[in-house]
């Protein structure tokens, strides 16, 4: 068994999520991060790539009061669980998804991450260790599941997005389109990775919802299941 996972990303009108040097960039408008912040206390845990700590340093953390006061009413923590998929345990152990918010981090490593990396980290997180070189995904999906995570938020970056729809662990995407262009060939889009599937094996989307939001649009779509 596993989560219900869906993954939120904000691209510009050209398909960008940050620029070539993965420098982050505000896409969404003052409606959009509302929404965001909607989802992210709805769900029982958040989850990114190492790529997104070490180039944003984010704190996933809920930003309004309110919405802080109904998960700590709801009897949970004012934050859902923050997962970082951390191969080799590179996380810094001054990253602010670390030391900011309330409620339990989660790393999760490959047994290629070194002993001495793993017994730092352990005095911040939980550290799950599954997978030779990189992380086992779906083994990583059902731990969470055993750790009473049913609703999975998936915030980026495009290798960990592209990681997990090559291996059908999608359910459904959000994605924010904003009125700006960010250019250039070599910055990140919402699936980056090899792209390499097969032509038969292209995940197909069904749309669930389309609407204006901000400055710009706001789709949800369904994964299909083959
Ligand atoms: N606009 C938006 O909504 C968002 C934009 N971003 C942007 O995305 C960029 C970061 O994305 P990426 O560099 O692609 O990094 P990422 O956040 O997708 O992390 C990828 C890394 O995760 C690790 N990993 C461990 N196990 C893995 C597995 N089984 N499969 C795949 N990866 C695994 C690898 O070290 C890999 O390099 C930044 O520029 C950030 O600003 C990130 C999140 C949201
Ligand atoms: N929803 C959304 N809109 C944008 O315009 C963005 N640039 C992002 N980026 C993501 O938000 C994370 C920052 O989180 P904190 O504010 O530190 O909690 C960042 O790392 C990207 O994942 N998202």
């Amino acid at each position: 068994m596993r989560p219900f996972v869906f993954v939120n990303v904000a691209m510009s009108a050209d398909g960008k999520i940050s620029t070539a040097e993965r420098r982050q960039v505000r896409i969404s408008g003052d409606d959009d991060y509302s929404r965001v912040d909607r989802i992210k206390a709805e769900s029982d845990a958040i989850m990114v790539g190492i790529g997104t700590v070490l180039s944003d340093n984010p704190s996933l953390t809920v930003k309004s009061p309110d919405l802080r006061a109904w998960r700590r009413e709801a009897g949970k923590d004012e934050d859902p669980i923050r997962v970082v998929v951390d191969s080799r345990g590179r996380t810094p152990p001054d990253a602010d998804i670390l030391h900011r918010g309330a409620g339990k981090r989660i790393i999760a490593v490959s047994r290629a991450a070194s002993p001495e990396t793993l017994d730092v980290l352990r005095r911040y997180a939980t550290v799950i260790v599954t997978g030779d070189e990189t992380v086992d995904l779906s083994a990583l999906l059902e731990e969470l599941y055993r750790l009473g995570v049913r609703r999975l938020m998936v915030e980026g970056g495009g290798t960990l997005i592209w990681a997990l729809m090559e291996k059908g662990l999608v359910d459904e995407l959000q994605t924010f389109i904003g009125n700006i262009i960010i250019g250039g060939k070599d910055a990140p889009t919402p699936v980056d990775g090899t792209g390499s599937f097969r032509d038969e094996d292209f995940p197909r989307l069904a749309l669930i919802e389309a609407d204006r939001l901000d400055e710009g649009l706001l789709i949800r779509w369904r994964v299909k299941r083959a």
